[in-house]
């Protein structure tokens, strides 16, 4: 066949590179690994059919399909990402859509607004990537003895494989430690989970004692609470499904 009597069609399939997109095969999902519960994650994502990789510097962002920032402690994450070149990097990313989870200590560095910052020596307060126009409150639930384990009611999961026998399709088993609530979302944030305050004033409403626990934002999607801790794979593959665009 000369070039002459190509259609148009067979050049543009010859031009085609041969490998599929990898968005098709295995999405490559860092773990941002500074601080905290990292091999957890990374071992849900694995699961969930991510191809995961840890990340630390700026550079390792490049290539990535989606980004998850554990549970740990939020102002030793802010100290270490800023030691390590990746807050304005990250925030960048995150700006032009990059997929993000993140759970707990990962939640309130997805927010753009933190109630009650912790401040360092000098009294400059924490700081987070931010992209979730939300305000969380840290340590919400109470402190490290007032963690506790719930049921969570989370509609999206139902159409997500891979529940649990112990768990109903549509709820998730939901630990918190030293766990934020978000306070307040802005009009683009769609709330995907509420959890009534175990200790709470006998006197306070349903609608008062009633915490948002989940969210989502464009690619951004944030848990108070840790499913990499009990066996649960949903939140991870509705993260894989959003970084392939199918949520
Ligand atoms: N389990 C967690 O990630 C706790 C978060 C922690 N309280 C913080 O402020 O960062």
């Amino acid at each position: 066949m000369t070039s002459e009597n190509m259609t148009e069609m067979t050049r543009a399939a010859m031009a085609a590179p041969a490998e599929q997109p990898r968005r098709l095969a295995a999405p490559r999902v860092g773990v941002l690994a500074l601080q905290g519960d990292v091999r957890e994650h990374a071992v849900a994502l694995h699961d969930g059919g991510a191809d995961v990789v840890k990340v630390r510097r700026p550079s390792e962002l490049d290539d990535l399909d989606g980004l998850v920032i554990p549970g740990g402690e939020s102002t030793a994450i802010d100290k270490l990402a800023r030691a390590f070149g990746m807050m304005d990097p990250l925030r960048e990313k995150i700006a032009q859509g990059f997929p993000v989870y993140g759970s707990c200590a990962g939640m309130i560095l997805l927010a753009d607004r933190v109630a009650d910052p912790a401040c360092d020596g000098a009294g400059r307060p924490q700081q987070t990537f931010g992209g979730i126009d939300m305000t969380v409150r840290r340590n919400a639930f109470g402190r490290q003895v007032d963690s506790f384990e719930t049921e969570v009611p989370m509609p999206i999961l139902a159409g997500v494989q891979g529940h649990s026998s112990a768990n109903e399709p549509e709820s998730v088993r939901a630990v918190f430690i030293r766990a934020p609530w978000v306070e307040s979302v802005g009009a683009g944030v769609q709330i995907l989970a509420s959890v009534n305050e175990p200790h709470h004033d006998e006197s306070a409403t349903e609608a008062e004692v009633a915490r948002i626990v989940a969210v989502r934002s464009g690619n951004l999607l944030a848990t108070s609470f840790h499913p990499e801790v009990t066996g649960e794979r949903r939140i991870h593959r509705l993260f894989i499904q959003m970084i392939r665009g199918e949520a």
